[in-house]
């Protein structure tokens, strides 16, 4: 329940409140949303967005008695209207009162990066499910998991939830006996003051690289940067992936947010950093293939040390760039008071949807299904599986999403002269654009003729001529949807096999 005094004092206390119209009778709300589909009796309806004048309409028809916007609508005649300066500030400072602050009942870790957020952030919530007794909360791009039942757990839209939703899903997590949250942070989250007015406990930067900048996304690699350093801006404590490209930047951020006492940086051993800083925790590789692998970290500071996390760790997950992410959860659940004796169980029984997925094959080369899904993930993958396959060939198929990413059709070019010999360029959520278009700008990016291109725009097509050329000592890469079981077209999500399901009923049949 939300009443009109406590709008106003919070919405003037943040400088937002513009005017405030009482409507007698509507000083109570006992429910709040942005989406007219959803009003029902006695609703706050917040107007934000994409927002049409005639979903205001719906909304007071079905009984909402206030609305929040940025300007007053003649369509809420009758009701309460709160004029706010910024409605997606607004919204998240009055969600997080409707819900009861569920962020104070919940230690919070949260990760953002342009790659790896979801794989570190299950990596955390494995430890910690083990260290707290299954009361780690999720929420993730594949999913959001509030709890330990089967109906507790939900396929995500987003990486990271609308404010309403985000509060709506924390209370929820309280409810259901959770007291600890693993969640991602996009940088559309700060854009859009999804998780305005939250401090997180811990604030973890993996990496950054340009991706997500075009129309609906960010204007400039800059305004990406700025949004994803304002995490470690929100964050009690802060950990960083000392490999990140604009170390400097980032570390200045989280040092002027927290001060260095309350940074951590790790980093594989060795490698060469974008400024010299004295690292906390370093990572050694001690085996690895393609299922699996083994590494060591080690304390180098005295802050490190305290932690107690040095030791010898495994995961099943293949690709070098998950040690880093495995030892990121590392150090956030050792904050959050997870033993090390935990963690070392939990970390190989960690397995991500969509991540490096294998399907094997007895007379065609093993598949590989993986989201990689711009130059920094894919050259990373295909890096990889070229040092673990020795003679075989790389076969790559991908396509590139419409509408958005755009950015991507170079970088997968550019990734795939590096490492693939063939490359099946095929449909991947073309939107509103021709699929085929998109597969010729990522051909126009392919800058060596050692890479054989060939067209098959039939998703499904591609894979099976990319499975059916392959021979055992080569690898077939299916790139950019994991799990994804939609294909989005021309504003629509038409059921799609996933590709570990177009692989397996492939090799069922040609095996
Ligand atoms: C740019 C952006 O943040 N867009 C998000 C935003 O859209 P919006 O506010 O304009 O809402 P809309 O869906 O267009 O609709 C307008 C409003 O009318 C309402 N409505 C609509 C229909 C109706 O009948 N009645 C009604 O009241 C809607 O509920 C909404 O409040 O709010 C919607 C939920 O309310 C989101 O689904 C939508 O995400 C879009 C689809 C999206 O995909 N965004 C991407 C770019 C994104 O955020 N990605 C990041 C990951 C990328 C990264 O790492 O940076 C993420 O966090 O997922
Ligand atoms: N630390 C990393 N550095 C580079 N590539 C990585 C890293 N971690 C994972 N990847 C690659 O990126 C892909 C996506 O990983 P993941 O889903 O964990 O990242 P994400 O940040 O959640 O991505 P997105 O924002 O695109 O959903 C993986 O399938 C893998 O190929």
């Amino acid at each position: 329940m939300l009443a009109v005094p406590e709008i106003k004092n919070l919405l003037e206390e943040h400088q937002l409140l513009q005017s405030l119209l009482v409507a007698p009778e509507r000083e109570h709300f006992t429910a709040i949303t942005y989406d007219s589909r959803k009003a029902v009796e006695n609703t706050l309806f917040i107007c934000k967005g994409n927002f049409r004048k005639e979903y205001l309409s719906a909304a007071k028809a079905a009984g909402a008695t206030a609305y929040v916007a940025e300007q007053y609508y003649p369509e809420g005649e009758g009701m309460t209207a709160i004029i706010v300066s910024d409605v997606q500030k607004a919204m998240a400072l009055l969600g997080a009162a409707f819900y009861g602050y569920p962020q104070n009942e919940l230690f919070i870790i949260a990760y953002t990066g342009t790659k790896g957020k979801t794989t570190s952030a299950y990596f955390a919530r494995g430890i910690l499910e083990q260290a707290t007794g299954d009361r780690t909360a999720l929420f993730s791009t594949i999913d959001r998991i509030l709890g330990n039942k089967p109906e507790q757990r939900f396929k995500s839209d987003l990486t990271t939830p609308e404010s309403l939703d985000l509060f709506h899903d924390m209370r929820q997590a309280v409810a259901n006996g959770m007291d600890h949250l693993v969640m991602e942070v996009s940088s559309q989250a700060y854009k859009k003051d999804r998780v305005y007015g939250l401090t997180f406990d811990i604030g973890l930067f993996l990496n950054i690289s340009p991706d997500h900048i075009g129309r609906n996304e960010h204007p400039t690699f800059e305004d990406y940067l700025f949004c994803k350093e304002q995490l470690l801006l929100n964050s009690r404590t802060c950990v960083i992936n000392a490999e990140t490209d604009h170390l400097l930047d980032v570390y200045q951020a989280a040092k002027a947010s927290v001060g260095s006492e309350n940074v951590y940086l790790y980093g594989r051993k060795g490698a060469k950093l974008a400024f010299p800083v004295e690292v906390d925790f370093e990572i050694t590789n001690d085996f690895e293939d393609l299922k699996q692998s083994g590494f060591e970290v080690k304390a180098l500071t005295e802050k490190g040390k305290v932690l107690d996390i040095d030791g010898r760790y495994e995961i099943a997950l293949a690709g070098d760039y998950n040690e880093g992410n495995a030892t990121s959860a590392l150090i956030a659940s050792a904050l959050a008071g997870a033993r090390k004796a935990v963690a070392k169980k939990a970390l190989p029984l960690v397995k991500v949807p969509g991540r490096m997925e294998m399907v094997t094959s007895k007379t065609h080369g093993t598949v590989y299904i993986d989201y990689a899904h711009n130059y920094a993930s894919l050259s990373a993958l295909l890096r990889f599986l070229r040092q673990q396959t020795h003679a075989g060939k790389i076969r790559v198929v991908l396509g590139s999403t419409g509408d958005k990413g755009i950015s991507r059709r170079e970088g997968f070019g550019k990734a795939l002269s590096e490492e693939a010999d063939i490359a099946y360029l095929t449909t991947d959520d073309p939107g509103f654009e021709d699929p085929l278009k998109i597969a010729q700008e990522i051909a126009r990016h392919i800058d060596t003729p050692k890479v054989e291109v060939i067209y098959e725009l039939e998703r499904k097509e591609a894979v099976r001529k990319a499975i059916s050329a392959s021979t055992a000592a080569d690898v077939v890469v299916l790139a950019g949807r994991g799990e994804d079981k939609y294909m989005k077209i021309k504003g629509q999500e038409i059921a799609y096999p996933t590709d570990v399901e177009m692989a397996q009923e492939i090799l069922e049949e040609i095996d």
